[in-house]
């Protein structure tokens, strides 16, 4: 056959590592003009202050904001320097905004049409989790408001209350692991007894979801891991709980490459898109099937609910693709996130043991009469501390699809002297929502805002009118805001509520206070509890049956 020869071909003889060498070069290379171009475009982003100078040029700043542990060492220091508003540089010296200021953050979450994530993230999410997912879906548009409109009724509160008993038996099969383990431990001599509650609290939270959301009983708690789908899922977890600097540098390219060469990128044989893509296909099957199964499936299920009420739909009715894509998307969304956030609210509790036992107390008086979980004060406001202050989520990023003006609820100075009271942003601009930064902003929750004191939320100090209105609970920007608001975040408030009412009647959690410097954060997908010698994902705690004779005390 007759060879296609290019008229010049000016390759030939050249060195395949070279070649690969000299793409590369000239792929960064063209990428950082484009960035350096478009910054000069933004003469209002570069005159905002910011931590620019300690950034290097490869990473930016996201070392300081994503590799350093606890999470928040670099970026709690530049809202108390830079105040609500500031610069930050990203790979390649893009200049990125950093706000937590109440009104720009209102501002961002609620404007759909302008802000949302960026695109190639949201093209990323659809070739990896598949496309009908609602994070791979762009806000402003209308299959995401269909499939919003479309799951919300199976997230009201009575529909989620249902849901309580099937709670509290996935948290009973855990306290009976967890005292199985106490009792081995003291058989073997061990005087203090300390248990890992991350992973079962991770197998807890599974479960959960499994068997509310889709009729599908993972067996993880019993398992300690559950089936092929809890385990697939469990690996994709495990990828993302570290961040390397690599990592860092590939998220900086991935963010304004070419559609084809990033479609390209996600079919290289690297161990991450294996893992991702063999999610997928397990995962697309697996929710197929469920709904296919009609025993399964039951209108006791959300994703059964929604199926069903979608029969009987006139208009906007979804199709089979995308009512299945929602399976993995509320594991991937609704799992790590609360376990983190019950890991977290027992760190808090092992900590302060009077308070614990106040809890425990409250719970106790409470079993039994007609009052509901939402009425128990003591532990309502320890859960909302938790929430504040280890938001499971620190912070997300949007990219503004046309130019906007964003309002700021206090004047700010620029590093020209100017002092604006709005900030005009660009087509293209990348603005961080500092969720984490927004809920300890001593401009919102006063000047004690980084200390972690459920009590604010019963003195008066967090009146709802006096706080800015930003996400649907408790005036915290935890589960977002806007269009993109988290669905399940009240089945989130629900199961907290259920698993630690459960935990603390059973069990006595106790924290010695010279481990304070064994336990750090990571924000790596979710804001992880971590053992800081071994820079694994865990949460060691002592822990101590409780007799039921001890609770009579109470
Ligand atoms: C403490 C627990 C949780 C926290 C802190 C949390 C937080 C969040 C946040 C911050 C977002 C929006 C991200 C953004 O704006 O970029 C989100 C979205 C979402 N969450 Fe949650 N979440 C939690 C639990 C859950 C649960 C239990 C479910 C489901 C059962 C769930 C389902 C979702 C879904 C489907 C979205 C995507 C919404 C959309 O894109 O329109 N989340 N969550």
């Amino acid at each position: 056959m007759k060879q296609i020869v290019l008229p010049f071909d000016f390759l030939n003889g050249i060195h395949p590592w070279a070649l690969a060498i000299l793409t590369v070069v000239v792929l960064v290379g063209t990428y950082s003009l484009v960035i350096h171009w478009f910054s000069r475009r933004n003469p209002h982003i570069r005159d905002i202050q910011g931590p620019v100078d300690s950034a290097s040029w490869l990473y930016g700043n996201f070392h300081q904001l994503y590799l350093v542990q606890p999470y928040g060492k670099f970026e709690y220091p530049w809202q108390e320097k830079y105040g609500s508003v500031y610069r930050i540089k990203g790979c390649f010296s893009e200049d990125l905004l950093f706000i937590s200021d109440p009104a720009a953050v209102r501002y961002v979450l609620n404007d759909a049409r302008t802000f949302d994530y960026p695109p190639n993230r949201m093209f990323i999410a659809m070739s990896l989790f598949g496309g009908k997912g609602l994070l791979a879906l762009r806000m402003g548009g209308d299959t995401h408001r269909r499939i919003k409109n479309a799951f919300s009724p199976a997230f009201t509160l009575a529909r989620l209350q249902s849901y309580i008993p099937t709670m509290r038996d996935i948290a009973r099969k855990a306290i009976d692991k967890l005292t199985q383990e106490y009792l081995e431990k003291c058989e073997q001599g061990d005087s203090n007894v300390t248990v890992d509650i991350f992973q079962i609290l991770q197998n807890v939270t599974s479960d959960i979801i499994g068997e509310t959301g889709f009729g599908h009983k993972f067996n993880a708690v019993e398992t300690d891991g559950g089936d092929e789908i809890a385990r697939t899922h469990q690996n994709v977890i495990s990828l993302g709980s570290s961040r390397t600097k690599s990592g860092l540098v590939a998220d900086g390219v991935t963010r304004h490459l070419p559609r084809i060469i990033l479609s390209s990128m996600l079919y290289l044989p690297t161990e991450t898109i294996k893992t991702l893509h063999n999610f997928q296909k397990l995962t697309q099957k697996w929710s197929a099937a469920l709904l296919r199964d009609d025993e399964m499936c039951t209108d006791a299920t959300i994703v059964g609910f929604v199926a069903s009420a979608n029969k009987n739909q006139k208009r906007d009715q979804l199709s089979f693709d995308e009512i299945s894509a929602q399976t993995p998307t509320l594991l991937a969304a609704g799992q790590e996130t609360t376990s983190n956030t019950l890991c977290w609210a027992l760190y808090e509790l092992a900590k302060r043991p009077t308070w614990q036992d106040q809890i425990r107390k409250e719970i106790n008086e409470a079993q039994g009469s007609e009052s509901s979980l939402d009425q128990l004060e003591y532990l309502n406001a320890h859960i909302r501390e938790t929430l504040r202050l280890y938001a499971a989520v620190p912070n997300t990023e949007r990219v503004a699809f046309e130019d906007a003006i964003l309002p700021l609820s206090q004047p700010l100075t620029t590093a020209s002297g100017r002092v604006i009271t709005q900030l005009p942003i660009r087509k293209g601009q990348s603005v961080f929502v500092g969720i984490a930064s927004y809920n300890r902003n001593p401009q919102v929750w006063g000047p004690d805002a980084d200390v972690f004191d459920p009590l604010r939320w019963l003195d008066g100090r967090c009146d709802s009118e006096s706080l800015p209105g930003i996400g649907p609970y408790s005036n915290l920007a935890t589960f977002s805001g806007g269009a993109r608001v988290c669905l399940g975040w009240r089945f989130a408030i629900i199961e907290i509520q259920t698993v630690l009412s459960e935990l603390l009647t059973k069990l006595r959690f106790k924290f010695d206070p010279d481990q304070e410097d064994e336990v750090t954060s990571r924000y790596a997908v979710t804001l992880l509890p971590v053992d800081a010698r071994s820079g694994k994902s865990s949460l060691r705690l002592p822990l101590q049956p409780i007799q039921p004779h001890e609770l009579d005390d109470y």
